[in-house]
């Protein structure tokens, strides 16, 4: 239902040209969440606001609902944008309005009647848990309640699809979740389509069916989250899933630490091969000891995904031989230091 095709943009700042996206191409699919994962400067604001064309690419085609967004009148594309509702970072509410009139301003530019407004905008702030705030001014919300009135401002003309632009990242964790929360039961509620892009891999974890990771204006890899968590093969992918896994050396640990001894290894497992029973395999295959010092473990579905930190005890050689043998299982596996 949305095809990005090739798509391309520069920008030249002072005679230097910066190569925002290069050839882009992407396809979601409707009922979709899809997400769009990138270090800072790696062009996903850019390639978000070329879904709605805020941002014109300079070469390419945005396709949503069959109509080539790029090749319709500016009348049209102006409809068209109705439909492509977008939430923001930092909420963009208009400051002099109360929650009802932010929300019902998208329907008072179309010309709805007063009462159908009014069924419209109750039935939204039902939606996003706002039914007690119609009278408040932005100024005086949470940032959490304020998405959510950006929220039910973007749905107010039913969109086919609802673009989210880094639309947790002002958020303390709790709200995050409850706005993920509120995103996923929309997506469910409606069937709408969500495109959102995100710095942090917990975003497309919690909520993304899709997802495409992008490195300086390029994608470089693309599909559905569990395969990219299962089997991610850039070294960029890797590291995001990393950092959406932290676990630290315990205190004690730490004062410990010297440059030989027991190596203590942080051994990540990001596929559906076999995790614990390395344990057993060292203990057998080399007399190597396993201390588990600490281990964080998630799931996305049915898939298991994680880092443990651990300290392996045993002969020198054998303890060397079973680095090998984890490093070749576990690519990531790292020695912190010694114990
Ligand atoms: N209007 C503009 N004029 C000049 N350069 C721009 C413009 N918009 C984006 N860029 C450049 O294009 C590249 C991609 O920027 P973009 O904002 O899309 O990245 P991003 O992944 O969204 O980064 P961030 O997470 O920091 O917002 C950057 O090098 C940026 O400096």
């Amino acid at each position: 239902m949305i095809q990005l095709n090739n798509i391309s943009k520069s920008f030249e700042v002072k005679a230097v040209r910066i190569d925002a996206l290069k050839d882009i191409s992407l396809s979601i699919e409707k009922g979709e969440i899809f997400g769009v994962i990138g270090a800072s400067g790696a062009g996903k604001s850019t390639l978000i606001r070329c879904v709605n064309l805020l941002e014109r690419p300079d070469s390419g085609q945005v396709i949503i609902e069959n109509d080539d967004l790029m090749s319709l009148s500016s009348t049209g594309l102006m409809l068209k944008r109705r439909k492509i509702g977008m939430i923001f970072q930092h909420f963009n509410l208009l400051s002099s309005r109360t929650v009802y009139g932010n929300i019902s301003f998208p329907l008072e530019l179309e010309g709805k009647s007063k009462e159908f407004i009014s069924q419209k905008v109750l039935e939204l702030l039902r939606l996003v848990g706002l039914e007690d705030k119609a009278d408040v001014y932005p100024a005086n919300l949470s940032g959490g309640q304020k998405q959510r009135v950006a929220i039910a401002r973007a749905l107010a003309n039913d969109p086919y699809i609802l673009l989210c632009d880094e639309a947790t990242s002002a958020l303390d964790p709790a709200t995050t979740k409850s706005i993920l929360k509120l995103l996923k039961k929309i997506n469910k509620q409606l069937d709408l389509t969500i495109l959102l892009i995100t710095h942090e891999m917990d975003v497309i974890k919690s909520i993304c069916d899709q997802v495409a990771v992008l490195d300086h204006g390029e994608l470089i890899e693309t599909g559905p989250v569990e395969s990219i968590f299962a089997n991610p093969q850039e070294t960029t992918t890797k590291n995001f899933i990393q950092s959406s896994l932290e676990v630290e050396i315990p205190l004690s640990f730490q004062e410990r630490l010297k440059s030989a001894g027991n190596p203590l290894v942080e051994i990540y497992l990001t596929s559906n091969e076999e995790s614990i029973p390395f344990i057993q395999h060292l203990e057998q295959q080399y007399q190597v000891k396993t201390n588990i010092i600490t281990a964080q473990i998630d799931y996305i579905g049915e898939m298991k995904f994680g880092v443990i930190l651990a300290e392996l005890s045993g002969e020198k050689e054998n303890v060397t031989r079973s680095l090998s043998f984890l490093k070749e299982k576990h690519s990531q596996t790292k020695i912190l230091g010694y114990v």
